[in-house]
């Protein structure tokens, strides 16, 4: 059954048998959206969830944004994370064309703004080893999104609801097992394995050098670092502001990141960062960042709650003209003295 707003009579409503209300809109904006709510039709139940599907050339990432801000700002509605569908045959050949077109990298984008990314069509990747590379591929660009495989994208919706991908401040709820309850976005923070480790008490990981193709596309590096004290955090926040706020990587002259004369299609760009720090206190804190801002906050929890066995600070960004990871792992150890 479909139905005219009574406030504006250009948004209509589709109201389907499953319980969900459809409408479309011309900007995705966040007032367009909680207008939308506020205008649904009389006798409509409350909205538990509203799922905002983007064209096929919109970046995620600048649309996220402008939901958290307004959420900070006392905004109706909480982001909970950007879901992206994936054609797992076609996804290695277009990011290739993409690359290739010198385009706007919308697919690598959509990617590395995602917190679950469905790895659909797996009816037509039947080898094993296909799907591996497929994965790999895609955890070079995000290596903290959660993949699910799916057939005409039928999931689970506790796979794409409640999935809290900018959930800073989650608090401790005792299950059974008498851990907390910590989101599996941030779960996935803590067990993230790093290309290279900042530390020489290393771990054992796969090495990746992906240097290159940072250079110019979308990339992401995962870092390793030990337990902080308070003062090397606060000095990671540094580094933090510098990197949001500034585009620059904190501790280092040298690098393409921080060279002001390089033209404004090869900066350094942070699409999105997480991180997980623990400090001596055992204290969690817990990092989202979307563009240029971020959020840094005490979880409810201690280290011990965490599922990994021995959970050391991790940060992880994604971004564009990341460039070389030895700049970013010399200024990570100058702001944060770890040399
Ligand atoms: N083989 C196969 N085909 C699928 C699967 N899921 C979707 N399709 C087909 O893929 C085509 C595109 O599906 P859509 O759901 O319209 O994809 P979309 O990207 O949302 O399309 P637009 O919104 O129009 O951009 C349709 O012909 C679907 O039937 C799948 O798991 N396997």
């Amino acid at each position: 059954m479909s139905f005219s707003s009574e406030q504006d009579p250009q948004t209509s409503f589709l109201s389907l048998p499953n319980g969900c209300l459809c409408c479309s809109i011309l900007e995705p904006g966040i007032t367009a959206i909680e207008n939308m709510v506020a205008q649904r039709p009389e006798g409509e139940k409350e909205v538990d969830w509203v799922v905002v599907e983007l064209t096929g050339v919109a970046d995620p990432a600048e649309i996220a944004k402008s939901f958290w801000t307004n959420e900070e700002m006392g905004g109706m509605l909480r982001l909970d994370g950007v879901v992206c569908v994936v054609d797992t045959k076609n996804i290695i050949q277009q990011l290739e064309e993409d690359e290739k077109a010198n385009s706007g990298n919308e697919c690598a984008r959509q990617i590395a703004a995602s917190d679950v990314i469905l790895l659909n069509k797996t009816d037509l990747v039947q080898d094993e080893s296909a799907f591996q590379q497929i994965e790999q591929r895609i955890a070079e660009i995000n290596p903290i999104s959660l993949f699910r495989r799916t057939h005409r994208s039928a999931v689970d919706l506790s796979n794409i609801f409640g999935i809290g991908g900018y959930s800073t401040n989650e608090s401790s709820e005792n299950g059974t097992k008498g851990k907390a309850h910590i989101p599996a976005s941030i779960q996935a923070i803590a067990e993230q394995r790093t290309h290279e480790a900042t530390t020489d008490h290393a771990h054992s990981h796969q090495h990746v050098d992906s240097s290159k193709k940072h250079l110019n596309g979308i990339g992401s590096y995962v870092f390793d670092l030990p337990v902080l004290s308070k003062a090397q955090l606060d000095s990671v926040e540094t580094f933090l502001q510098a990197l949001h706020w500034k585009n620059r990587i904190e501790g280092v002259q040298s690098g393409k990141a921080n060279d002001e004369q390089v033209d404004e299609r090869s900066r350094l760009v942070v699409l999105r960062s997480k991180g997980l720090f623990v400090d001596t206190e055992g204290d969690v804190h817990v990092l989202q960042g979307v563009r240029d801002i971020y959020e840094l906050n005490k979880l409810d929890v201690k280290a011990d709650d965490l599922e990994e066995e021995h959970p050391g600070s991790k940060l992880v960004v994604i971004g564009r003209n990341l460039g070389s990871r030895d700049v970013w792992l010399k200024g990570l150890r100058m702001t944060c003295g770890l040399d």
